[in-house]
């Protein structure tokens, strides 16, 4: 479904003087992600992994290589399948317009997009699909949870029923125990609906629960990829690092 070839992308940032350095942040990435599959992307802090999340979701442009969707270049399947993309960033506060009644933020994509039938029916099905309770419709951001808020972001996220599912971070910022109930729901998302997923985080362990592959990226480059269930097996030092570091914490 989605192929990634050969891409670089290289930001400018101030160097000695007024002289400008060139920070290359993706250095030749490969993969690909078939259809219905639900990849991991994890790695160090700064090593990437949102740089190629926007440029997957067409929100920055790569300076070298090819990103493209069922064979077409990403920004073209983009503009021909609207709403078919989506994306579910860690900020939940800032994502969620504070101004916006919670059944108005659900319905902002269903909205824009000129989506016929009960929008109100629709939020309501939304609602009971990432499991709150009909009530919060009417309340405002600030009145929710941040799990509850989170849900509310990825029931936006999910209203139009995209194919591709981008989640940046999505569970990072909650407490443990409602991360682990956000992952239950994506994970009913993965099976129920087939959907194709992105999953970027820090968290390996989240990752091995939901993706069915791992993508470790290092320093802009993907190191290893693997098959979640043969994880064990990875061979490439980072990777073995990262892995270690959640098998030890948790002994
Ligand atoms: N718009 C930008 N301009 C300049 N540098 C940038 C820009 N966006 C990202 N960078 C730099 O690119 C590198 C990779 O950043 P990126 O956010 O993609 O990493 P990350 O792996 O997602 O990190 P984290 O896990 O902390 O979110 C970092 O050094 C970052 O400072």
């Amino acid at each position: 479904m989605l192929e990634v070839k050969n891409v670089y992308k290289y930001y400018k940032r101030s160097g000695k003087g007024l002289r400008k350095e060139k920070l290359n942040v993706l250095q030749d990435v490969s993969f690909h992600i078939h259809a219905g599959e639900c990849v991991g992307l994890v790695g160090e802090s700064g090593s990437g992994k949102s740089t190629l999340g926007r440029l997957i979701l067409g929100l920055e442009k790569a300076d070298a290589g090819s990103i493209r969707m069922e064979d077409k270049e990403i920004t073209t399947w983009i503009k021909e399948n609207k709403g078919q993309m989506s994306v579910v960033f860690q900020d939940y506060t800032s994502s969620a317009n504070p101004y916006y009644k919670v059944s108005d933020v659900i319905s902002e994509l269903l909205r824009a997009f000129g989506t016929t039938g009960d929008i109100q029916e629709q939020v309501e099905s939304l609602l009971q699909k990432v499991g709150l309770p009909l009530s919060v419709a009417n309340k405002y951001p600030h009145e929710l949870s941040g799990g509850q808020l989170q849900r509310v972001c990825i029931a936006r996220a999910i209203s139009r029923n995209p194919r591709f599912l981008v989640l940046d971070e999505a569970i990072s910022s909650l407490d443990v125990s409602t991360q682990s109930q956000i992952m239950e729901l994506l994970f009913r998302l993965k099976e129920n609906d087939n959907m194709t997923i992105l999953f970027i985080a820090h968290d390996l362990q989240a990752v091995s629960h939901l993706c069915d592959r791992v993508l470790f990226m290092e320093n802009g480059q993907i190191v290893e990829q693997i098959a979640t269930k043969s994880l064990s097996a990875v061979q490439n030092d980072y990777a073995k690092r990262l892995l270690d570091s959640v098998i030890s914490f948790h002994v």
